[in-house]
């Protein structure tokens, strides 16, 4: 084998249910790829043709390049969709149709328009929830949950769905959640007679526990709901898409994209894509998916170092009180400055850094043999991997790096250009994520909408402790998914402005 010459665990070495195995059985992947780098120092072998590199310099520096290809054999499941895509130059060109939606004035109109309103209905939900004082506490991931999946929603179909109004959340919730999302896809890629048997075979595909891809791929979670609402219950979900595609693509949907009208944010991919209305489903479920859970996930992870640490909260409340309350009342998220605050702006980027998980790693291939330190050369087409978990808690890039500690992102000094050219959170390269924007409003607007018209408490923090805090699993495994449940109270007598 081309990486011979490299250390790692002997199952490893031969096969890749070394990784099923610490995935699906032990469920100990992040844990025991650190004691590996502690057993074979900065580059272990983690598979047959997988390297796990954790020399945060290499990294970032070999990151940065433009023409690596990201692995088949790790990413292959989503190999037709933009964060799938191997070969650098069809990616550039997918992402130069797809960027354009997510950034720019397509996000700014929908941030100080559409996701105000969200904002608004989450203030709502909330403040009925601090009216009623369930004996229970307030599911705050169903909250959560309904929220993201209501923005994601209507930022790729420009439907408003309404989950946050629906007057039974845990069925919105356990209805379209999807559990075991990495057990799955470690089984398929770890176990390759199990993908080329179910490949051809998608009739075999659905009727297994791996259907829920299918589902997900081709039904995203609106899409029952899109069904009920346009009558079209029975139609295929390309045909639902394709239906709403040519609803919205009638005329001249690129003028109305330039317009403004978030609409025609489908009609306008599927005219760049050369109607091909599977791919735009494809490639439009999968940003809902993956939007939703990440999300759900850094909004819960925020909130609970925000009720971990008291002080964050009286400083973004002193910060607030800077904005125009006359003019926007109790929905402060409304006022323009909002996105600009330093102090909030910090907030949100600690706590990404702190919340990226264990199990997602960043597999590249360079067709060109690397050279890694100390002359040692990796061969081309070798995966080399890294883990943003580990990077983000590398005490040579971050001080202190197990702590929420905002402040060191305050400032625009030669320190804090530092920290920000080494963060991974939102990956590297050519291929950071396309949601970044999007979350980082949506993180600001959700968390100042909380902040400054509740206080919040963890409802029974002695259970979240014991359950190792659950709640903030992204895609959890079936029957180990946290619910944050909380107690909240309004902070104005009224809420009106
Ligand atoms: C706070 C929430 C989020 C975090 C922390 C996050 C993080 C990431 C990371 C680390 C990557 C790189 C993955 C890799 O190279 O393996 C990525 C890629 C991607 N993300 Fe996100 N993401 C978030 C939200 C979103 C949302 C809301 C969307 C959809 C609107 C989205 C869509 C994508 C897409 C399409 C890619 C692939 C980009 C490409 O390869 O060009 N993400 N994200």
């Amino acid at each position: 084998s081309p990486v011979a010459k490299f250390r790692g665990p002997f199952l490893a070495r031969v096969s890749r249910l070394y990784e099923a195995y610490h995935v699906l059985v032990k469920d100990d992947w992040y844990e025991n790829l650190k004691s590996l780098h502690e057993k074979y120092g900065p580059v272990v072998r983690i598979g047959p043709d997988e390297l796990h590199i954790a020399d945060p310099e290499f990294c970032l520096d070999f990151r940065r390049r433009p023409d690596l290809r990201k692995c088949s054999n790790y990413y292959g499941l989503d190999s037709t969709v933009l964060g799938g895509l191997a070969d650098p130059r069809n990616h550039l060109q997918r992402k130069s149709v797809i960027q354009p939606l997510f950034t720019g004035d397509t996000l700014a109109r929908y941030s100080a328009a559409e996701l105000n309103v969200h904002a608004g209905n989450l203030h709502e939900k909330l403040s009925e929830a601090a009216s009623q004082h369930d004996q229970s506490g307030t599911n705050l991931t169903f909250i959560l949950w309904a929220l993201t999946n209501d923005i994601m929603t209507s930022y790729i179909f420009g439907e408003r769905m309404g989950y946050l109004a629906a007057p039974d959340l845990a069925a919105v919730h356990d209805s379209t959640r999807a559990y075991n999302a990495i057990d799955l896809a470690t089984v398929l890629r770890t176990m390759s007679p199990v993908k080329m048997l179910f490949d051809p075979l998608p009739v075999l595909r659905r009727l297994s526990v791996l259907g829920w891809i299918d589902k997900v791929q081709s039904e995203p979670l609106l899409l029952p709901l899109l069904c009920v609402k346009y009558g079209l219950t029975g139609s295929s979900s390309t045909q639902l898409i394709s239906t709403r595609l040519a609803h919205t693509s009638n005329s001249n949907s690129t003028t109305q994209h330039e317009k403004g009208d978030e609409k025609s944010i489908l009609a306008y991919l599927w005219r760049q894509l050369g109607g091909d209305s599977q791919l735009v489903t494809h490639e439009m479920a999968h940003a809902v998916f993956i939007g939703n859970e990440s999300l759900l996930s850094n909004l819960t992870f925020l909130l609970h170092q925000m009720i971990e640490n008291p002080r964050c909260v009286r400083v973004l409340r002193k910060e607030l009180d800077s904005l125009d309350i006359d003019t926007y009342g109790h929905q402060v998220w409304r006022d323009p400055k909002v996105l600009q605050l330093p102090y909030l702006d910090a907030l949100c980027r600690e706590s990404t850094r702190l919340s990226s998980p264990g199990w997602h790693r960043q597999p590249r291939q360079s067709t060109e043999p690397v050279l890694y330190k100390d002359n040692i050369t990796i061969p081309a087409m070798v995966s080399i991997s890294f883990t943003p978990r580990m990077l983000e808690h590398d005490a040579t890039l971050f001080e202190e790096p197990d702590s929420f500690i905002p402040e060191r992102w305050l400032g625009n000094n030669r320190e804090t250009q530092i920290l920000r050219k080494n963060s991974v959170t939102w990956g590297t390269g050519t291929r950071t994520c396309l949601g970044q924007y999007l979350s980082r409003h949506v993180l600001k607007k959700a968390l100042v909408c909380i902040v400054y018209g509740f206080d919040m408490s963890l409802f029974d923090a002695e259970r979240d402790v014991e359950e190792g805090f659950r709640y903030l699993n992204t895609y959890p495994k079936k029957g180990k998914a946290g619910y944050m449940r909380v107690r909240v109270a309004s902070r104005f007598a009224t809420s009106e402005p």
